[in-house]
């Protein structure tokens, strides 16, 4: 990496106090909260065992745990003894030590059969219970845990009071059970030892925390004056359907005693094109942290909306794009997105058809199912999924109306979450739900269109499983128009933006920088 920017460094370099840092896509936040760990280490001479970082999510942990193992101002043994890990893990550890007798964990496979056995026995074992069924009704309710609310449909109470008696009756508890018996711990001034060894919490993707974990958050750093380091980015806030939401970050500004607010705004990751794009849709979500976005590439990038007939032809051409690429610039990566996983799945095995009746004859090359592990230059993901990950060429399925900006919610699920919301603190005098949907959508596109290094490529099929659509409406936000096909042209484009982008400069100032 290059050298540290001037708000990169002041964010380091900061005196040993809660901070919380508003951070823009690609501007380095991981690699920023890993060189502050270095930092206090190293200069407030803070033991590494008695700083703890999580995360929310293994491989997020894993990832930052990676970086500090390869830092060379850290020790071997400095490395080993700081505390890194998701938020849960971390919990579980800390309630560990005061309860012992502490429930086993379910695990997701037992969390499923619990929930399967509650439905079933609400709606009858004849009507046949789906997985999909299931993973919705887990969601839902962890969503409801996350937000301290109980579901108003009485069938909704039913199944959920069944899977609580279940857990009882088998003295086990799932990942919600362990936030709320911390957080009802803390609130009963229970004292929780591991807390009060540490002198410094520092919280990674901090969008995506939810009431119960940013009530700990809250309640640890009051009760045992922690200073607390927080970064993300309200507008890749994408788990709003678990119950997370950007107002903590918003809120942490505030509520963390002698906080200061600090921005990173310039995306080292993506032309200028993508990053203008980008920035026009995301500018349509109602509540927002105000701040600006600049890319540091000089490059202007590639950004291409493209029309097909259907998703047969967009499959065929999305083959014959990758198969080009891979020929020409073996080196480069790309990543292949769509907003659910059925739709992933789909295109696969449509690409896979398109694959082995292409004239290029290398159709084994698509041939690795769609999670491939991390090194291949071809992936594909769910929008979900993209989160933290960048490619030089990001191609974006099925920008149509019924699949981007609906929300993707059964209509019992969303008429509770209604009423639950209207009810909530959260939401009074605000936003109405369904804007608040369509929010988390369009979060969700921006963090899709955000991945990409060079060259983003969207197609827009004008039929979509037989039936005439439309495109998304957050194009025309993004200021993006679709255009009809020329393949010949496309390609030239995507390979121009590549090679200026390996020529491109960085545009902030030698005043900007500052030597690492
Ligand atoms: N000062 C810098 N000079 C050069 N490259 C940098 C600098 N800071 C960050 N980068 C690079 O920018 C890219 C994006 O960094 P990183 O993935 O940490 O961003 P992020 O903020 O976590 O992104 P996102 O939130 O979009 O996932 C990485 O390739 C990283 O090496």
């Amino acid at each position: 990496m290059g050298d540290w920017t001037a708000e990169q460094q002041a964010i380091i370099e900061e005196p040993l106090c809660s901070t919380v840092v508003i951070a823009a896509p690609g501007s380095g936040k991981t690699s920023v909260l890993t060189e502050r760990i270095v930092h206090v280490v190293r200069r407030d001479k803070i033991a590494p065992n008695r700083i703890l970082a999580v995360t929310f999510t293994r491989q997020a942990a894993e990832h930052m745990r990676r970086k500090l193992a390869s830092h060379p101002a850290l020790s071997f043994r400095s490395t080993e003894s700081l505390r890194i890990g998701t938020f849960h893990a971390q919990i579980f550890r800390a309630m560990l030590e005061v309860r012992p007798d502490i429930p086993v964990l379910l695990n997701t496979r037992e969390q499923s059969a619990y929930m399967a056995s509650a439905l079933a026995r609400v709606v009858g074992a004849a009507e046949g219970i789906s997985r999909w069924a299931v993973t919705e009704l887990l969601t839902e309710y962890s969503w409801l845990v996350g937000r301290g609310q109980v579901p108003l449909s009485r069938k909704l109470q039913r199944i959920f009071r069944i899977y609580a008696r279940l857990k009882k009756k088998h003295n086990r508890w799932d990942y919600d059970d362990i936030l709320l018996a911390a957080a009802n711990a803390i609130d009963q001034g229970t004292r929780l030892p591991f807390f009060e060894r540490l002198q410094y919490l520092l919280v990674d993707e901090f969008q995506d925390t939810n009431a119960v974990q940013w009530v700990l958050v809250e309640g640890i750093h009051q009760r045992y004056h922690l200073p607390v380091f927080v970064v993300g980015d309200d507008d890749q806030s994408v788990y709003g359907f678990r119950g997370a939401s950007p107002d903590f970050l918003q809120r942490a500004s505030t509520s963390l005693q002698g906080a200061r607010q600090m921005l990173l705004t310039r995306n080292f990751r993506s032309d200028q094109s993508i990053v203008h794009h980008a920035e026009q849709l995301i500018l349509h979500v109602r509540r927002r942290i105000d701040k600006p976005l600049r890319a540091v590439s000089s490059a202007p990038g590639l950004v291409r909306m493209v029309e097909v007939e259907d998703e047969q032809k967009e499959a065929h051409l999305v083959t014959l794009l990758i198969l080009q690429l891979l020929e020409a610039r073996p080196a480069k990566t790309i990543g292949v997105l769509a907003r659910t996983r059925r739709q992933l799945t789909q295109a696969w095995s449509l690409l896979q058809l398109a694959a082995q009746t292409s004239d290029h004859n290398q159709g084994a090359m698509l041939d690795r199912g769609h999670r491939p592990p991390g090194a291949l230059p071809v992936q594909f993901r769910t929008f979900h999924d993209s989160k933290g990950k960048e490619w030089d060429v990001v191609i974006l399925l099925d920008l149509i109306a019924t699949s981007i900006g609906r929300p993707h919610t059964n209509v019992q699920e969303t008429s509770s979450r209604k009423t639950n919301c209207s009810r909530s603190a959260d939401f009074a005098n605000d936003v109405n739900f369904a804007d608040e949907l369509a929010d988390d959508e369009r979060r969700l596109l921006y963090v899709a269109m955000t991945r990409a290094r060079s060259a983003l490529i969207g197609f827009v099929p004008a039929r979509f499983g037989g039936r005439r659509v439309r495109m998304t409406p957050f194009l025309t936000e993004a200021q993006l128009e679709p255009t009809p096909l020329n393949f010949a042209r496309l390609m030239t484009d995507v390979f121009d933006s590549l090679s200026m982008h390996e020529n491109r400069e960085s545009r902030f100032s030698v005043d900007d920088t500052l030597k690492t």
